[in-house]
């Protein structure tokens, strides 16, 4: 559905040459919600920008739903834009109109007819969750129902792809979940390709299927969101990673309990897909002569199965603690001895 080959961006800016976008190739197929996540300045706003050709790549090329982005102008190029649509952080209402003027406004510029356009947008006030508000001016809504707005607004069109530039950025983190449901909700009616950029690893986590990791420009890391979960193999990433996995506490607690604990292993469980949910802990306590304590734990959902990581005391003779670690090993969970004490 989208294809970067060698695409990249340079900006003459008054403090020099900036390479925004540097030899990134991807491929995102029909019907995936892909992530792109980066810091401030990585370079995500630039390459989402060129997916809907508003940038034009100064070499390599963008072709999206079987267009050339990176090459086609005027007429094609709006017509184009009908099906790669956006959603923004700031959401980009017209205040002086309605909800329900706001979603008519693609279909009048695409020259749909009064009646159709009033059918489609009751369609779309529906689907996007706002029966009820459709003669309210963005003023008078919450930031999660503005958000909703634009989303229904995008899809006036039946476009073929959605951008996402940090759409829940500016929403508070009960809001931000809502508007991932509906996305993903829309991504499953509707079969659309959801292309989103963001800061927050919980965005990635909680919507997308694939993942890429962008610094100083470059894809550093690319994968399934669950792989990236399990092996991280950037700096980075590994960084992105720890804002969703870790309890937030997880550091302080553990420097603690080194100190409380004066025999036995200290260990961190990271736990994958299906090996999440086995009772690995009750075996565990079966099977070796240890005793086990649950320090933290924490799981996460991703669209592919959850996510999880525990803190665990296990102590006991020596080689019972060996055999209980080799024991976790050999289930497929990864396992860290913070140390020996
Ligand atoms: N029009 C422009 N002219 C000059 N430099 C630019 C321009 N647009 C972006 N840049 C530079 O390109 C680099 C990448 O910016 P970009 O906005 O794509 O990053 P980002 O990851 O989206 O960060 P943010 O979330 O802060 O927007 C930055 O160094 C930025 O200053």
């Amino acid at each position: 559905m989208i294809s970067l080959q060698n695409v990249k961006k340079i900006f003459q800016a008054k403090s020099g040459v900036v390479t925004a976008v540097d030899d990134v190739n991807l491929t995102i197929h029909k019907g995936e919600i892909y992530g792109i996540i980066g810091y401030s300045g990585a370079g995500k706003s630039t390459l989402i920008r060129m997916l809907n050709g508003l940038e034009k790549p100064s070499s390599g090329e963008v072709s999206v739903a079987g267009r050339n982005i990176s090459k086609i102008k005027g007429r094609e190029l709006r017509k184009a834009r009908q099906e790669i649509s956006m959603i923004f952080q700031h959401f980009n209402l017209l205040w002086s109109r309605t909800v329900r003027e706001n979603i008519a406004f693609p279909l009048e510029i695409a020259g749909v007819n009064k009646k159709e356009r009033m059918k489609r947008v009751d369609e779309l006030i529906e689907l996007v969750g706002l029966t009820g508000r459709e003669n309210a001016y963005p003023s008078q809504l919450s930031g999660g129902q503005k958000q909703r707005v634009g989303i229904a607004r995008a899809l006036a069109n039946n476009p073929k792809v959605l951008l996402c530039d940090e759409a829940t950025s500016a929403l508070d983190p009960q809001t931000t979940d809502s508007i991932l449901e509906l996305l993903v909700d829309i991504n499953k009616r509707l079969g659309l390709t959801i292309v989103l950029i963001t800061h927050e690893m919980h965005v990635i986590r909680k919507i997308c299927h694939r993942v890429s990791v962008m610094e100083n420009g470059s894809v550093v890391e690319e994968g399934n969101v669950l792989d990236v979960f399990r092996k991280p193999k950037q700096l980075i990433t590994q960084k992105f990673v720890k804002q969703v996995s870790e309890p937030e506490e997880a550091k302080d607690s553990i420097e603690h309990l080194l100190e409380t604990y004066e025999s036995g292993k200290i260990v961190q469980l990271t736990f994958v897909g299906d090996s999440a949910e086995q009772p690995i802990i009750t075996h565990l306590i079966k099977r070796f002569d240890v005793d086990v304590n649950i320090l933290q734990g924490k799981v996460s959902y991703t669209q592919d199965g959850p996510y999880g990581t525990l803190f665990i005391h296990v102590d006991g003779a020596e080689a019972q603690i060996d055999s209980a670690l080799q024991y976790i090993r050999e289930q497929q969970v990864e396992l860290e001895v913070m140390t020996n004490v």
